[in-house]
């Protein structure tokens, strides 16, 4: 008899993220950054919270990953919230290391106060991350991101009129050198719940999760529920195909972005008005955001709302002043010329 489909399901997604992964690394071009050599037996990670999604990864990993010569690891990171957190973190240990994953490490890490707190503790738990990657020369790092949390993304980014950049959610393939991977992003959350219950893998379930307090935990409880009463099942397939397309679209746009810069250039590399006035908004836009990450400025802070009034000194010129933007950056039309630099 063969595993039960839930566990077949994430064993079959993780199995697919390897197998790209030693394709890319025998294809080097396809991530500049990444080695030309790839090492005998390359290591993954899985990043384990100890909740049901990602001790499901684990499982799936330990799993697969030998089968392919690959080893399999695993890192837990304490963000110290929470009274106990130390303990918790020992026992994703011990059950990472049940699971046969070696190495596996705990980090703790110190939450910064910049943002709001969920965005502080996600900042300090990549950095934690990324050094450990790095550290233990890993290949990649797996994340537990199921297909629910892909449509929770897009609500949100819907919700507060984003572009179709946000509306594209989280990607299968991030980070320096392509390191972070997602393999669950088709995956539904109730599967992973399911192949953890019959493979007996305890789970942790994190309060915040379930605290109304948090935007995410509402729409999780309430929002999405309420959605597929009113509109029916399938709600959650929806809007991860709408992230997957606004993935293309998103990137079909920087990509003309990027051929158009050149041409709105003078001589000196300063903006022409003019020519950036007959482009369609969406490049145009993409343009100005380039520039001003260019500069200096922030792009975690750097709204549309910022490069919208910058537009208008594009197409609503009235002889308005200089428009300060995030990271001290400076943008002000100079006759038929957009300067956007340091202030
Ligand atoms: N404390 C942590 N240590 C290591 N990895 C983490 C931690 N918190 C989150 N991650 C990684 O980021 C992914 C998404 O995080 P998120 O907060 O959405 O998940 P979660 O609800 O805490 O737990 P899970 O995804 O494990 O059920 C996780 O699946 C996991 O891969």
């Amino acid at each position: 008899m063969g595993p039960h489909p839930a566990v077949a399901a994430i064993r079959l997604a993780v199995r697919r993220v390897l197998h790209d992964l030693l394709n890319d690394q025998q294809n080097p071009g396809a991530h500049p950054d990444r080695p030309a050599e790839r090492p005998p037996s390359p290591l993954v990670l899985v990043a384990c919270s100890g909740g049901a999604d990602s001790m499901a990864l684990a499982s799936a990993l330990a799993f697969e990953a030998p089968r392919l010569g690959i080893r399999a690891g695993g890192v837990t990171v304490d963000h110290g919230l929470q009274p106990g957190s130390d303990l918790r973190a020992d026992e994703v240990v011990l059950r990472l290391r049940q699971l046969g994953l070696d190495p596996v490490e705990s980090v703790a890490v110190t939450v910064g106060r910049d943002g709001g707190p969920e965005a502080a503790a996600r900042d300090a738990r990549y950095a934690a991350l990324d050094a450990l990657a790095e550290r233990h020369g890993a290949a990649a790092v797996l994340l537990g991101h199921t297909r629910d949390d892909q449509a929770e993304t897009v609500l949100l980014g819907l919700a507060r009129g984003s572009g179709i950049r946000s509306l594209s959610g989280m990607a299968a393939v991030s980070g320096a050198g392509g390191r972070y991977r997602r393999p669950f992003l088709h995956v539904d959350r109730q599967t992973a719940r399911k192949a953890c219950m019959v493979q007996s893998l305890p789970v942790w379930d994190d309060p915040h999760n379930a605290d109304p307090a948090y935007t995410r935990s509402r729409l999780r409880h309430e929002g999405l529920p309420a959605l597929e009463k009113a509109l029916g099942k399938g709600v959650v397939e929806a809007l991860a195909r709408t992230a997957q397309l606004s993935r293309d679209d998103a990137d079909a746009l920087d990509s003309w972005a990027r051929q158009a810069e050149s041409s709105v250039r003078d001589a000196g590399g300063l903006l022409e008005c003019a020519k950036l006035y007959a482009l369609p908004p969406a490049v145009r836009r993409r343009i100005l955001r380039r520039a001003a990450i260019e500069a200096g400025a922030p792009a975690g802070s750097l709204f549309a709302r910022h490069i919208e009034e910058v537009d208008r000194l594009i197409t609503g010129w009235r002889g308005q002043g200089a428009i300060n933007l995030p990271g001290k950056v400076v943008a002000q039309r100079q006759g038929g010329r957009l300067v956007i630099r340091q202030g």
